[in-house]
């Protein structure tokens, strides 16, 4: 039986980057084959050129046997490839039997076919557990189900392989659960599926092969069953990883960040963060464990100034902040700088030089420019180290900020918050997004400052991330604080517990 994809010596550039070099990799039929590799290493590109948004320079596709010419993702989708994005191409306000029928039939809607979309719908969710109502507001649906209805419409448009990049990133631990479930029934009927993913965890569970590219050439393929995470984290990376960083015990200090009460109502009055208290020292890291959505992001928000609480209160340094001081530019003053969650939308502008992009918020530090005008060449001189640094790719400092791949422009705007002395770092997600390599290195840093006194509140859905960086863990749950735990007197079970909800009274 012919391979369901083969790419042969795929080259792409762009400008002076060699973004696939030669790429060969043979993904057989009815397998789910992982790509793994650092943040830059070219795989985004790759399954783009297989999708069709990017055209190869030179190289060979075939798909099922057969050499193809792919030139956009219609004739990807002709040749049965579908593609479910990171960042979904849904029409929200449409339904989802709306949104299935956009765009597939040569990219009109056809009315009277809507009986039949339903019943292929129906039909998906009978073969594959794939339910959803038809019915729902696209919008109006969880992350998860938003990208249950992409899946959907890559299959009702007759897929057979389906791509998934990083379909993880945006996910609860269920969800992802979920996901992975769904994917072992496609493989099950036959279908192909190529996922790309960070987490090597998700590698082992789900992947039947996987293959690692490093510098936008592919170095290994390997059955998943005679690898391990070590060895792929080497492979990747070119040298020894350590998936766990190592920190010492450590007395904290004063309390920096002192949150008494706290409240707060979202724009459609949702109460979000329900009488929420806390206290962060200096010298210390304090996790704070949920599942998303159960008010950790509201809560960082409030706290870096860029939402008002409708009670309670907030010391810095044992200070009450006013409400004149509560905004994102009078907290950062105080030394309380925030690396955002949503990095993407919150962290940089896409259009701006990566040097613009890495001085947002920080126009005024007199090391960018002495006078009223910023100098572009001290920013670029800034940027440069911090590229060094956290090992950015390309070392560009005057790329667009949108070229670079996704783990490196995490990595710039993570540099710029985290290389200005705060004297507390509030940061949610961390290594979303980033390369092991990139996660030992951040969680050194993250560490390092801690020794030097700096107090962080963390945010992060990742429990082994919460529980390898913290001195203290909280749970979140429904906005509330349901548990505090030191790390070294916790695991997983009992932190999954007080994050359901299951708290010490009630149990
Ligand atoms: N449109 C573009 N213009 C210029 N350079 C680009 C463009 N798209 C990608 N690149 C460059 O090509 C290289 C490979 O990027 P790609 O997005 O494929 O990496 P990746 O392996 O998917 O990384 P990540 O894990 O960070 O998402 C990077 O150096 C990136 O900066």
């Amino acid at each position: 039986m012919p391979s369901a994809i083969e790419l042969h010596a795929i080259n792409k550039r762009f400008g002076e980057v060699h973004a696939n070099k030669d790429v060969n990799l043979t993904v057989e039929r009815g397998t789910i084959h992982g790509i793994v590799g650092e943040n830059g290493a070219g795989k985004s590109t790759l399954m783009s050129i297989l999708y069709g948004f990017y055209e190869a320079d030179s190289g060979e596709i075939r798909v099922n046997g057969k050499s193809v010419s792919i030139r956009s993702p219609n004739d990807a989708i002709f040749a049965g490839i579908g593609m479910v994005h990171q960042h979904f191409m849904l029409v929200e306000p449409l339904t989802v039997v709306e949104n299935v029928m956009l765009g597939a039939e040569g990219g009109t809607m056809l009315r009277g076919g809507e009986a039949k979309v339903r019943a292929e719908l129906a039909r998906l969710a009978h073969d594959y557990g794939l339910e959803i109502d038809p019915d729902a507001i696209v919008g109006e649906l969880s992350v998860g189900l938003q990208q249950r209805v992409e899946i959907l419409k890559a299959l009702y448009r007759g897929a057979d392989i389906l791509i998934l990049d990083e379909p993880t990133a945006v996910l609860t631990p269920a969800e992802a659960d979920a996901l992975f479930k769904l994917l072992r029934a496609l493989r099950a009927q036959g279908k192909t599926v190529v996922l790309i993913t960070h987490k090597l965890r998700e590698i082992m569970a789900v992947t039947d092969r996987v293959s690692v590219m490093r510098r936008g050439e592919m170095v290994a393929t390997v059955e998943t069953k005679d690898t391990s995470p070590p060895e792929l984290a080497e492979l990747m990376v070119g040298r020894h990883v350590l998936l766990h960083v190592e920190k010492s015990e450590r007395e904290p200090g004063a309390p920096l960040l002192e949150v008494d009460n706290l409240s707060v109502i979202d724009n459609r009055g949702v109460l979000r963060v329900a009488n929420v208290s806390l206290t962060v020292r200096a010298g210390e890291i304090v996790g704070i464990a949920g599942v998303a959505g159960n008010g950790q992001s509201e809560l960082l928000e409030t706290l870096a100034g860029m939402r008002q609480p409708v009670l309670g209160t907030i010391k810095f340094e044992g200070r009450e902040i006013g409400f004149a001081e509560h905004n994102p530019h009078g907290m950062r003053k105080l030394g309380l700088l925030h690396v955002p969650e949503d990095r993407l939308r919150m962290g940089l502008v896409s259009a701006f030089p990566a040097f613009e992009s890495a001085a947002l918020g920080f126009t005024d530090d007199p090391r960018l420019g002495p006078g009223p005008l910023l100098d572009h060449d001290r920013m670029i001189a800034d940027l440069s180290s911090k590229m060094e640094a956290y090992d950015v790719r390309p070392r560009a400092p005057r790329l667009k900020s949108s070229k670079f791949s996704g783990g490196n422009q995490q990595k710039i705007v993570l540099a710029r918050e985290i290389e200005r002395n705060p004297k507390v770092l509030l940061v949610g997600q961390p290594t979303r997004g980033v390369d092991i390599g990139a996660i030992e290195f951040i969680h050194r840093r993250l560490i390092a400052l801690r020794d030097a006194g700096v107090g962080i509140l963390l945010v992060s859905v990742e429990l082994d991330e919460i529980m390898n960086l913290s001195d203290r863990i909280l749970t979140m749950c429904g906005g509330q604080i349901t548990g505090e735990r030191k790390a070294s007197e916790t695991d997983e079970q009992d932190l999954g517990l007080l994050m359901a909800g299951v708290t010490e009274q009630a149990a």
